[in-house]
């Protein structure tokens, strides 16, 4: 593992991951790999979350498209050093940010959307001109197998490396010193990623999990709420880090709540849910079992059957649920979906205000000073009104969590800000020493004045505008005579001498 960490970091130091024509370069091998191998990924997905070819295309390649057309699109510009404000010290000096790789960049997946997960992290790191190693779950086995087949055919391959394996391979990468670690997965595991990070002092972005909640206000189209939810919950199973965890609104709403749901699942997946090829499988038998027990005790108004041999799951609602129940205490990531009566919206913004920060927030209502004071008066990663999940799709927000949900944040110009390190460039000239001396002892009240006034004094535009006229025109007069370098220092001086005593006395 040592070994091959260190084979990337060395590609990373030849500096050839760096140019601007590079990077646009690889970006442009993994869209033709996206695109010429699309029947393999696809088959991989849905061989790994029995989903149907369709919905892995709409749910994880268009996404990864349109993320690295947007890249290929904006890069240019980003990467170009941006100019920034200067003080009277440095007025005559180069200043600029400059934005620069971080280095070997380690990106841990989730199973969940296994090629999404892993793809998206990677575009902006490719973008940023790092090198990445890349750790699929071992739980989607076949979208591992695959994007680890695919990405050297297709890209540098001692600069992206796919690493596969479980615990113990991740642990044991988890020891070598990367530039930054991007963890997707659950919050128990992002403490584990971010104590191993912490040996090296290596920043972290983790995108957890947490229970997102839906408040459904009685102001509202309940038809179309509820497909809404029904859409947003049930895909891929319940499996989706932003599915909405569960409903929060008037107990008079519950029954017609299960009632709408009811339809739109027929409408949805047909009669017979198991034939659907919309609808998907629980990943493995540890997390069928979790979920089932989750189900004990509780009333269920929709669903409820299983079928352990093929981890089926059918979209459930729960009614009247008491948050002390552990269907309550733990993220679901399951279609099961329970609703918790409140008497109105205060007690729903303090259900969710007691709890972990989510990552995402819901909230259904015709009002939409209600919609705005639950964002004012809560917190979480992101929040859609009046829908579910579409924030998500948007690559000019920021996606990530806050608190126990998550930190720092990725997708467009965020994921190449997360791997990207601004880096402050201030170009000084070796002359002009006078105004530099001011700094060196020995100090005095007179250093101190001139100091006060170099950094504190603030100009208006007008001000600087004839503080510049001004400048231009001593620049000008003295350009003609004969010892201009002298003269232009001392008119200089004389100005500034003036224009402080003029401010001092003011300040008096
Ligand atoms: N915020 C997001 O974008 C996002 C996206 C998807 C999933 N999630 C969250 O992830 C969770 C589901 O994913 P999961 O955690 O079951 O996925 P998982 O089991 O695939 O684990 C995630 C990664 O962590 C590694 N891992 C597991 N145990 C480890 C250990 N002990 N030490 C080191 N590495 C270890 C795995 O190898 C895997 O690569 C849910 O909570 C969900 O909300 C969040
Ligand atoms: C055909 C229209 C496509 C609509 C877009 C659907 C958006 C689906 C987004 C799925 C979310 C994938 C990322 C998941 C993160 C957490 O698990």
């Amino acid at each position: 593992m040592e070994r091959e960490v260190q084979r990337v970091r060395q590609a990373f130091l030849s500096g050839r991951s760096r140019p601007l024509r590079f990077r646009l370069q690889q970006l442009e091998a993994l869209r033709r790999m996206v695109q010429e191998r699309e029947k393999d990924i696809l088959a991989a997905i849905a061989a790994d979350l029995c989903k149907s070819e369709l919905n892995a295309y709409s749910q994880e390649v268009i996404t990864v498209l349109g993320e690295i057309d947007f890249m290929l699109e904006n890069l240019p510009e980003w990467v170009t050093a941006k100019p920034v404000k200067k003080n009277l010290l440095t007025m005559m000096d180069e200043a600029y940010i400059q934005p620069q790789p971080l280095g070997v960049v380690l990106i841990i997946g989730a199973w969940n959307y296994p090629f999404v997960l892993i793809i998206q992290p990677l575009i902006g790191a490719i973008a940023a001109g790092n090198a990445v190693i890349i750790k699929p779950s071992e739980l989607s086995e076949n979208t591992a197998k695959i994007v680890a087949k695919l990405l050297p055919q297709y890209l540098d391959q001692d600069l992206y490396v796919v690493i596969n394996g479980g615990v113990e391979e991740t642990t044991e990468l988890l020891k070598q010193r990367f530039d930054h670690i991007f963890y997707t997965g659950n919050t128990a595991v992002g403490k584990i990623v971010m104590e191993a990070a912490a040996k090296h002092l290596t920043p972290v972005t983790l995108e957890l999990g947490g229970k997102s909640p839906c408040y459904i206000d009685k102001d509202c189209d309940l038809d179309i709420v509820c497909r809404r939810i029904t859409w947003g919950k049930y895909m891929n199973c319940g499996q989706t880090c932003i599915a909405p965890d569960y409903i929060l609104c008037e107990a008079s709403l519950q029954s017609q709540i299960v009632w709408k749901i009811k339809e739109t699942v027929k409408e949805f997946y047909g009669e017979n849910i198991k034939e659907s090829p919309d609808y998907e499988r629980i990943i493995n038998l540890r997390h069928f079992k979790r979920i089932l027990s989750l189900l004990e005790g509780q009333k269920i108004a929709l669903g409820g059957e299983t079928d352990e041999a093929t981890r089926y799951i059918a979209p459930t609602v729960l009614t009247d649920v008491d948050p002390k129940t552990k269907v309550m205490q733990e993220e679901i990531f399951g279609p099961v979906l329970p609703i918790v009566p409140v008497k109105n919206v205060d007690e729903a913004i303090d259900f969710i205000n007691e709890r972990e920060k989510p990552l995402a927030l819901y909230v259904f209502s015709h009002n939409h000073k209600l919609i705005k004071r639950m964002i004012d008066e809560t917190s979480s990663g992101g929040v859609t009104g009046n829908d579910v999940i579409m924030h998500f799709t948007l690559n000019s927000f920021p996606f990530g969590g806050v608190g126990s949900s998550g930190m720092g944040a990725y997708h467009g110009k965020h994921s190449f800000d997360t791997f990207s390190h601004q880096r402050p460039c201030l170009l000084k000239s070796l002359k002009r020493e006078g105004a530099n001396k001011l700094r060196y002892p020995p100090n005095s009240q007179s250093k101190v004045d001139w100091g006060k006034f170099f950094l504190l004094r603030r100009f208006n535009k007008e001000k600087l505008g004839l503080l510049v006229f001004t400048f231009l025109g001593i620049v000008a007069a003295v350009l003609v005579k004969k010892y201009q370098a002298v003269l232009r220092r001392k008119a200089l001086l004389i100005f500034l001498v003036v224009h402080r005593l003029r401010w001092s006395s003011k300040q008096r």
